[in-house]
């Protein structure tokens, strides 16, 4: 049977695709997070998701409930942690800025569905991202995409707004980004404390938007209401 060893290996992790990501916001995976499959990753998690339905009393035989653990362990994989996999790091192209556009960009609204790694509960909301073009412009769906593959790992908010961030640095070769991300998470909203208005914002700030004039325009641009809504 496949033994995990405990060991963080930080070479290991370089290798496999995270060093653009400062140390204090590395997603902390093991060494050996690699050495199966995501087939086998879906078998071994499909016999722990039985394991839990089981003790918690479910007869598995029912109709409904017998494919269970394995639509649980495909989403995990496929969807919900796809992000946890260096392989589907979407491929940020980059343009010459020709155009000499030289204020910054905002991809606002960007749509949040994450998961907390506290409680393994959905956490929702929306992205807001900026950057100052030094002579590369990035696609805007792939601003989108960056943030999609960090939100499919169990994360903190905190973590997920600095990762968006620094993949943004590394694709376009600035420090000039920012990440503003507002989201519920419901493990406050439905359990716990179950307060269902709260909502928690995070931002980080690279380069230029460290500025307060810079940060003050980025934030005014949330604030616009757009023509067609
Ligand atoms: N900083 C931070 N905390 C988070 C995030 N997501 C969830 N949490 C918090 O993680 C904490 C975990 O605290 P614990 O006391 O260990 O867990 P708990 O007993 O379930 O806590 P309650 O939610 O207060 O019932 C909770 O306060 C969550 O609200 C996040 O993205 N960032
Ligand atoms: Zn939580």
């Amino acid at each position: 049977m496949f033994e995990f060893s405990s060991k963080m290996n930080d070479e290991r992790i370089e290798e496999i695709g995270e060093n653009h990501v400062g140390t204090s916001a590395k997603t902390p995976l093991r060494a050996d997070a690699f050495d199966i499959t995501d087939e086998e990753k879906i078998e071994r998690i499909q016999e722990s998701v039985k394991d839990i339905l089981t003790t918690l009393g479910l007869d598995l035989t029912d109709d409904s409930l017998q494919g269970t653990p394995k639509r649980v362990a495909k989403s995990f994989v496929n969807e919900l942690f796809m992000g946890l996999n260096p392989k589907n790091m979407p491929k940020a192209s980059t343009f010459d800025n020709n155009y000499n556009y030289g204020e910054m960009l905002v991809e606002r609204n960007i749509v949040v569905y994450s998961t907390c790694e506290h409680h393994l509960l959905p956490i929702i909301g929306r992205a807001h991202v900026a950057y100052i073009s030094d002579g590369k412009v990035i696609g805007l769906s792939k601003m989108n995409r960056i943030v999609e593959y960090f939100s499919k790992r169990p994360q903190v908010q905190e973590r997920l707004t600095m990762q968006v961030v620094q993949a943004m640095q590394e694709a376009l070769g600035v420090q000039d980004v920012a990440c503003v991300i507002d989201a519920k998470h419901l493990c406050v909203n439905s359990r716990g404390i179950k307060d269902i208005e709260s909502s928690t914002v995070t931002a980080e700030f690279g380069g230029k938007f460290k500025e307060k004039e810079t940060k003050r325009e980025f934030l005014e641009y949330l604030k616009m209401n757009t023509s067609f809504e």
